[in-house]
């Protein structure tokens, strides 16, 4: 076997930080009932209020009389509630109506709107307009989950609203993390070899890089009884320091799950580095053996892995196949649509409602599930009872995409293991300046790392995006767009009245923009939105909860209760349509035949 170079560990894992953030999702899929998915078809695109009227229109009365309705009859329609009206809800809904045609679908959402964390909002200057995203903004293409995102994209007809950066734009290329002082372009794609080395040998920010790196080959590995630990635990124990993680590591982790390194899971999501420790005893063996052929030993998890990843993309491209979509998106690092990401939710939506095959019921918290008891008559078929605004009404099927702790809620402690499966709240200011060229270095954007001094971040930013260099075609307006973010894990433990008004959300932002950027301007507008609970945090022993709620779901509901959604697989939008895509899928494959 060669011999690995010494940072070769380091370099791999900066590699998986910078390069292929779908690494650190949760590639963990146990293979029972309780996985979620789904997908589907068309079209245009509904405003927010247009939404809501149809939302309106078409929802049954959810506040009134007690309806008991029978379960699906032998022959009769299998009756399909779905839990929650995000990306993930949506998807399910979409899928079903197009694999499961005769199934009755009813939307429970709890909210006014439909949408969950899809927030993409026009606003005026002047004549003109700028989107501000309020929520996730943008996709990755890469397979396999991002191949179920086009799906419904090719599927919807909306190949001609996407809006494609390039991996050779200036916003994948330079990408910045702010440490001690001041923004450090991260190495990468699109730079010289010497200018490269000379950023890791004369910024602060990589200090012990190389040291680390040299020795991480020598370092024992973990012991056997250690099932799952914090990254930052895992990278100081490896590379002897905790430099790394703090200075680079946790800010990738800002950018994408606003949490901690120090509560979030290693196992979970950086599930290779975890393998490659347990396999080869250390990381600079296992990103050399990970080089060669995939090894026909590999059993048991990730195997099963491998396995359900393989045939989600074998059944994707054979979807994708003909279109046009694959080679579009063939050079992105990102893309959204010009309407926003919003934009994808409305046309499912539209599509749902054009095809008359769902209820919606918008203001329908769903208070209580449970298992329907069985009368003497009719004792063959199991059954859920869904309890909301007074109401109960028997489905033969639930899937549930309110998050984790929400499912734990309203199921009479029956799920345990999920009420810890916590969220951050971010606070997202969105600002448009008149001045084009307020931005000195064009890129992505910056990372602000947990290391930062307090000085340097009162106002607990977790970092900034440059929107005017990351996607190009959604305003009609010109100027600098810039979204500063803020909070996260920060501001963990919180009482509601603690957080931030919409006023000292705008004034912190601006304080940041001009401590950091040097920006002094008056922005033209600004949008603030605190997103409450929005990013499901996935700590040390995530995935024994899951393995465990799996196994409580089942118990408790005969298999008759599945999820999907950000809690539980992955935090992205592409995690949320593949969990939504899987759930129906499975759904079917248990469904008798017409
Ligand atoms: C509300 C803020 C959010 C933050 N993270 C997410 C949201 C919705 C979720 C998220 N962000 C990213 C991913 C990875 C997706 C993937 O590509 O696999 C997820 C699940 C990455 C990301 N983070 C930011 C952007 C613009 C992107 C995507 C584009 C890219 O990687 O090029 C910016 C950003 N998001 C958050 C912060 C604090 C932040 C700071 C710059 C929190």
């Amino acid at each position: 076997m060669p011999r690995p170079l010494p940072e070769h560990a380091v370099a791999t894992l900066l590699k998986q930080c910078f390069k292929h953030p779908s690494c650190q999702r949760i590639q963990q899929r146990s293979a029972n009932t309780t996985l979620l998915s789904h997908r589907t078809v068309n079209t245009f695109s509904l405003s927010r209020q247009r939404r809501k009227d149809v939302a309106k229109a078409t929802s049954t009365n959810s506040i009134g009389r007690t309806i008991s309705t029978d379960a699906k009859s032998e022959d009769g329609p299998q009756k399909i509630a779905i839990l929650g009206g995000g990306i993930s809800g949506i998807a399910a809904a979409h899928y079903i109506s197009r694999d499961l045609p005769n199934a009755e679908v009813t939307i429970y959402e709890g909210s006014d709107r439909l949408g969950g964390w899809m927030k993409s909002q026009r606003v005026d200057v002047g004549d003109k307009t700028v989107l501000f995203e309020q929520g996730p903004r943008s996709l990755r293409p890469n397979p396999p989950a991002g191949l179920v995102t086009l799906d419904i994209i090719n599927n919807l007809g909306l190949e001609s609203n996407l809006l494609v950066t390039s991996k050779d734009s200036v916003a994948a290329q330079s990408r910045f993390v702010y440490y001690p002082d001041h923004l450090v372009r991260m190495p990468g794609p699109g730079q010289d070899l010497y200018t490269m080395l000379w950023t890791l040998m004369s910024e602060p920010i990589f200090k012990g890089l190389f040291k680390s790196g040299a020795f991480e080959i020598s370092r024992p590995r973990r012991p056997s009884s250690l099932q799952d630990e914090s990254i930052g635990s895992f990278l100081k124990r490896r590379l002897g320091s905790s430099n790394i993680g703090d200075n680079i590591v946790s800010a990738v982790f800002h950018g994408i799950y606003a949490g901690d390194i120090h509560r979030l899971s290693m196992k979970s999501l950086m599930s290779k580095l975890w393998e490659w420790e347990g396999e080869h005893g250390n990381l600079s063996e296992g990103a050399v053996a990970a080089m060669q052929p995939p090894q026909a030993h590999k059993i048991g998890e990730i195997a099963t892995r491998h396995h359900k990843d393989t045939r989600l993309r074998k059944e994707m491209e054979q979807r994708l196949k003909g279109s046009d979509l694959a080679e579009r998106v063939h050079d992105a690092s990102v893309y959204t649509l010009k309407s926003g990401l919003e934009g994808l939710l409305d046309a499912m939506v539209t599509k749902l409602v054009v095809n008359g095959k769902i209820t919606l019921k918008t203001k329908a918290p769903v208070t209580n599930l449970e298992l329907a008891s069985l009368s003497s008559e009719k004792p063959i078929r199991a059954q859920i009872t869904v309890f909301s605004n007074s109401n109960t009404i028997n489905y033969d099927h639930v899937i549930s995409t309110i998050s984790a702790v929400q499912l734990s809620s309203i199921t009479s402690n029956k799920l345990p293991t999920l009420k810890d499966i916590r969220s951050v709240t971010v606070m997202v200011v969105n600002l448009f300046f008149a001045d084009q060229h307020l931005l000195r270095e064009p890129g992505f954007g910056y990372l602000i790392p947990q290391s930062i001094s307090y000085d340097q971040n009162p106002e607990c930013a977790l970092g900034v995006v440059f929107d005017t260099y990351s996607c190009f075609g959604q305003d009609t307006a010109t100027g600098t767009k810039i979204t500063v973010m803020i909070g996260g894990h920060w501001w963990d433990g919180f009482r509601d009245d603690e957080y931030p008004t919409e006023s000292e959300g705008e004034n912190m932002a601006r304080a940041i923009l001009k401590r950091h950027l040097q920006i002094d301007a008056a922005p033209e507008k600004v949008l603030v939105g605190l997103q409450k609970d929005c990013i499901p945090q996935y700590e040390v022993g995530h995935e024994a909860r899951i393995k465990q709620a799996n196994a409580d779901l089942l118990y408790h509901f005969k298999g008759k209760v599945s999820v999907a959604g950000s809690s539980y697989h992955g935090v992205g939008v592409n995690d949320c349509v593949r969990s939504a895509y899987e759930a129906v899928r499975t759904l079917k494959e248990q469904s008798p035949g017409p």
